[in-house]
């Protein structure tokens, strides 16, 4: 199993980290296009082999799609991060170009690839990929709803004061600050709903500091986060390379589904060997659908920005 990982930055080192920790990749090869950039992440990475105890090869590039050839899954992460005050819509200008480049040149070198886009505003960018590479639709990713719906589980184990390992929950909807959607009715803890524990205005406060929790994050560290981005992709990773068929809410082109069309936006979906496998049609509330429609909109406008 090769995966290739673009963008040898904060989100790309760590999602490559991810993978050869989790010890399922028989090589993983990073690329970027600053000069022995990726070689030297992954020199550094390949030193923590015996310390951390994996077997996987991790390659470096400058810039050489060779190195990429015949892989089964490559991330895109290549592109600017926001600054403080920053919306992830307006990095649009810049990594629009870089990943129609880069997803152009990744299936030129690996027809058959599953492609996960992580790069923002990542549901326009996943729709741009689907305009600018001949991939089959369940063949393009894009990466947001994972990490959200991880980070909304933090706030609910802060809120009901238990290990996150105890409660479920999702979020679906446009990863962007106001386009998330929280799915707080049917959030979890050990199968008894959390609003059973939690008040009205306690959980109105989880949804909200989710939906904020990259800006938030940005705020304190002076660019986006990492650490978070990479453990979710490299979860999607290994549900598609060991065919483990999981749910994850991933943005994925909807023809339809949840009566919307002609968008990528975040939706429950079954990720295996095939890539997305299924998408998982929920039973929503109406204003839980009315949410979801008025975050399609935001996404719509978004991608209207895109020169295709
Ligand atoms: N979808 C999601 O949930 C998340 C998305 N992101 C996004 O991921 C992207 C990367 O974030 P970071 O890793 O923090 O940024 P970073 O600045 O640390 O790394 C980006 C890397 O991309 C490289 N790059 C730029 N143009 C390239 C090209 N044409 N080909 C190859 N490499 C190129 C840069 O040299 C740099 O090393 C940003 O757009 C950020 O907003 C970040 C976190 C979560
Ligand atoms: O907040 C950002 O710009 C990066 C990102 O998408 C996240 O961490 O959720």
């Amino acid at each position: 199993m090769k995966v290739t990982v673009v963008g040898a930055g904060a989100v790309g080192a760590s999602c490559a980290e991810y993978i050869a920790i989790k010890n399922f990749a028989s090589e993983v090869v990073i690329l970027d296009i600053k000069e022995d950039y990726a070689e030297g992440k992954a020199m550094d990475l390949m030193q923590t082999a015996t310390l951390n105890g994996f077997d996987t090869k991790i390659v470096g590039s400058t810039n050489d799609y060779d190195k990429t050839a015949n892989s089964d899954i490559a991330v895109i992460t290549s592109g600017i991060p926001r600054k403080p005050g920053m919306t992830r819509e307006e990095l649009i200008g810049i990594n629009a170009g870089i990943v129609k480049d880069v997803a152009t040149k990744i299936v030129e070198q690996s027809p058959n690839v599953t492609l996960i886009v992580v790069s923002n505003p990542m549901d326009t960018m996943t729709y741009l990929a689907h305009q600018v590479i001949d991939l089959p639709k369940h063949k393009i990713i894009g990466m947001g709803g994972a990490l959200d719906s991880a980070r909304f589980k933090y706030r609910l184990s802060e809120a009901l004061d238990c290990p996150a390992s105890d409660v479920q929950g999702m979020v679906i909807g446009g990863h962007s600050d106001k386009g998330m959607v929280p799915l707080t009715s049917l959030a979890t803890r050990n199968s008894v709903r959390v609003t059973e524990f939690l008040s009205e205005n306690r959980l109105q406060q989880v949804a909200e500091d989710t939906k904020v929790g990259g800006a938030t994050l940005t705020k304190m560290l002076g660019t986006s986060a990492w650490y978070a981005p990479g453990a979710a992709v490299s979860s999607l990773v290994q549900s598609i390379a060991c065919d483990q068929k999981k749910m994850f809410p991933c943005s994925t082109l909807l023809d339809g589904e949840y009566g919307l069309n002609d968008l990528c936006i975040g939706v429950p979906v079954v990720l295996g060997k095939n890539g997305i496998e299924k998408i998982v049609e929920l039973n929503l509330t109406e204003a839980e659908l009315n949410k979801l429609k008025e975050s399609a909109e935001g996404v719509k406008k978004t991608n209207q920005l895109l020169e295709l």
